[in-house]
């Protein structure tokens, strides 16, 4: 098989100190090198590196010791993103050949991660197997599990041992009166509990296997679902918890719900969250911790760059029938660019803020961006499945949220309710920056008071948002242009066109 090239274009990552994730342009200078290493190239854990950097998460894990009302496994979908998705179940000999024909073809590939379908440590064989056989195979692909955390405190130092330095935790309560309306029952220790009892079992594990994992030297990432009228006044709980016991990053995602999903919440009308409601309760837990905003909320099975899935590339039957090379060089390259690149642009920047210098303090705008990834303003505006939201001042472009959206310019009968959807879920945006947009849909958005803006195709995210915010400052500085409030600070004004939200 032949090996892909590394370009010497990689993106230049450095663009970015974003907040959020990790805001990796400052890390190294605030955070111990040991850390600011196990953050470089995992793109959950660092906003930046999300541009530039894939994970894969490998299906080996079908069953689970815990429900919750807002999951159903059964239901596949190829074109459908969500978590508990998957084409194919894999054994971890099965799950290795994915891993190499992967590793092979991209590059970019920094983290193989065992997140189900179900619980990885529900089925500690098949997931321990599969972390051995990559191990052996492929050191240096960071490995990643992704847990209920029931059975965790079972497995720190299995985990350890087998090369896992990033664990992720889903604890969407610490009350268990909170807890038994998310989570109706849980097996343990071969019996199985509900309600209440249950979910004071499922939270004692979870916060015990945190306090395990961080004290054996792992990053912990605590995952929430947050679930209107359930637990998003409790969330700000969680978040002090799970900090006083040194989770790394709060990743708060909104409640998927859709009744065709055959799940508690979707049969009950349960809805998810709006843009502005999860806008909230992320910032409620922001404070001094690090809240995560760019989780894509994956398939099981998802492959590629976040936002870029190519798991419908990589099922069994398309991969080659010998075994794979594993490309390990081509990935230090690749690695090795990036860190060029983001030596570089951190130069840029300081130049770009320059050009803003002169802006008043309290002057911002919201921005969405339409990006197929690599940092780049590079999706056209019909087929973006999703905008990324930057708020913009001269301190530089900060990561709000990701507005999902259905993409408008597939055809069909569908596209004026998708662009009306677009609208509603930007309506809080005062530009939009794409690679292209069509004529109609300019001037529906101009009509909505939203800029679309193409000047900017292919540039990174936060050079091509200042540039704008430097023309918007000036046209505001002349009375051209009035500032338009975000919905932070209209609270509840804007309504939401996410296809997450059925609110
Ligand atoms: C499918 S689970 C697999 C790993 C593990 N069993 C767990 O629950 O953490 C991966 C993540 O997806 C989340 N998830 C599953 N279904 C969801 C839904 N309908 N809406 C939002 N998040 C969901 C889970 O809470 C978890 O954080
Ligand atoms: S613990 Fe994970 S896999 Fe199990 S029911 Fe909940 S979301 Fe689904
Ligand atoms: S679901 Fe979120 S945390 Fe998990 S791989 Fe996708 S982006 Fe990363």
């Amino acid at each position: 098989m032949k090996l892909p090239v590394v370009s010497p274009e990689v993106p230049a990552a450095a663009n970015c100190r974003f907040s959020g994730g990790c805001g990796l342009g400052e890390a190294p200078a605030v955070l111990p090198e040991a850390i600011a290493e196990k953050l470089r190239n995992h793109p959950c854990y660092s906003e930046e590196a999300h541009h530039h950097f894939a994970r894969m998460h490998v299906a080996v894990a079908p069953a689970c010791n815990v429900q919750c009302h807002y999951c159903n496994r059964k239901f596949d979908c190829a074109n459908e993103s969500r978590p508990g998705v998957v084409s194919e179940r894999l054994s971890p000999e099965e799950a290795l050949r994915k891993v190499l024909a992967v590793a092979a073809e991209l590059p970019q590939l920094a983290v193989v991660g065992v997140a189900g379908p179900g619980d990885p440590l529900a089925n500690p064989e098949r997931t321990f197997r599969t972390l051995a056989l990559v191990r052996a195979a492929a050191p240096d692909l960071r490995l990643c599990v992704s847990t209920n955390g029931l059975a965790l405190p079972d497995h720190v130092d299995e985990l350890r041992a087998a090369g896992v330095d990033h664990v992720t935790v889903t604890i969407n309560m610490v009350d268990p009166e909170v807890g038994a309306r998310i989570h109706p029952w849980i097996v343990h220790g071969g019996r199985r509990l509900e309600g209440r009892a249950a979910a004071e079992v499922l939270s004692g594990r979870q916060l015990e296997g945190v306090r395990r994992a961080v004290a054996a030297g792992m990053l912990v990432k605590v995952n929430s679902v947050l679930v209107p009228g359930v637990n998003d006044r409790h969330l700000v709980e969680v978040n002090r918890a799970v900090r006083g016991l040194g989770a790394f990053v709060h990743n708060v995602m909104p409640l998927i719900s859709d009744p065709a999903h055959g799940t508690h919440y979707g049969l009950t009308g349960q809805r998810g969250p709006t843009a502005e409601e999860l806008e909230a309760v992320q910032r409620a837990c922001e404070g001094d911790a690090r809240v995560m905003r760019h989780c894509r909320q994956c398939r099981a099975d998802a492959v590629g760059l976040l936002g870029q899935d190519r798991s419908q590339e990589f099922t069994l039957a398309r991969l080659p029938p010998g075994p794979a090379q594993d490309a390990a060089e081509v990935r230090a390259a690749h690695r090795a660019a990036v860190e060029r690149l983001r030596d570089r642009a951190a130069g840029a920047r300081a130049e770009r803020l320059r050009a803003v210098a002169s802006v008043p303090a309290d002057l911002r705008a919201r921005v969405a961006v339409a990006t197929r990834g690599e940092g780049r303003v590079n999706e056209h505006f019909g087929h973006a499945p999703s905008f990324q939201v930057y708020d913009v001042s001269r301190a530089g472009a900060r990561l709000v949220g990701l507005r999902r959206v259905d993409a408008y310019c597939v055809g069909g009968e569908g596209e004026d309710d998708a662009l009306e959807g677009a609208l509603a879920a930007l309506s809080d945006c005062t530009a939009v920056l794409v690679a292209k947009v069509g004529r109609c849909p300019r001037e529906k958005l101009a009509a909505a008071g939203i800029e679309a803006v193409s000047e900017h195709a292919h540039a990174f995210i936060e050079e091509a948002a200042l540039a704008w915010f430097a023309r918007f400052a000036a046209e505001v500085a002349r009375g051209e242009r009035t500032p338009r409030p975000t919905s932070a600070e209209t609270a509840g004004e804007a309504s939401c066109g996410s296809t997450i939200c059925t609110g």
